[in-house]
């Protein structure tokens, strides 16, 4: 499948629980989820549950976080076209530049044209997020990208 179909919805109380048990399952950071319950997608081809994402925006700038496509499911574009949906959410909120931090998938985030950036160099409202502040391993990637 190269272009999948894809659609996105806000994460509503009831789908909520649904991002915390992905992004656990992905060992990714999910304790905080509930204070920023805003930034948060489903992702759904048909009716069925792909994956999730979050944005968490501040100012003109984002956190793009949380990425994570149900592990059967991967490997036919859901990942790509997840963050193409992300982005474009991200734009049309005046968005102009996400900053991501990463483990896993440096090299997914990369060929999407996202640059290593120092830490210092990243915006401090950036910084002062959950993810930052002590959520993600101090020895995670940053990465960003002009939108
Ligand atoms: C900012 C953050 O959220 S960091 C957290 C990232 N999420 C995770 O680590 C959770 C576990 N991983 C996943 O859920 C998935 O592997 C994702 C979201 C990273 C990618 O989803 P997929 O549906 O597999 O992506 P998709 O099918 O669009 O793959 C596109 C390309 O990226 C490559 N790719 C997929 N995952 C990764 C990865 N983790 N690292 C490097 N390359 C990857 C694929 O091989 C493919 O390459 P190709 O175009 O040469 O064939």
């Amino acid at each position: 499948m190269s272009d999948p179909s894809l659609t996105l919805a806000p994460a509503d109380d009831g789908s909520l629980a649904y991002v915390e048990e992905l992004l656990e399952a992905n060992g990714l950071p999910s304790r905080d989820v509930r204070t920023a319950p805003g930034a948060f997608y489903v992702a759904r081809d048909g009716a069925e549950r792909i994956g999730v994402g979050g944005v968490e925006r501040r100012g003109g700038s984002g956190l793009l976080r949380s990425v994570a496509v149900e592990e059967p499911k991967r490997g036919r574009g859901y990942g790509t076209a997840l963050c193409d949906a992300l982005e474009a959410e991200a734009t049309a909120d005046g968005v102009d530049a996400l900053y991501l931090l990463t483990t896993t998938a440096a090299d997914f985030f990369a060929a999407r044209g996202y640059a290593e950036i120092p830490r210092e160099e990243i915006p401090a409202e950036i910084r002062a997020t959950s993810q930052f502040e002590g959520l993600c391993p101090s020895t995670a990637v940053c990465l960003w990208a002009e939108l």
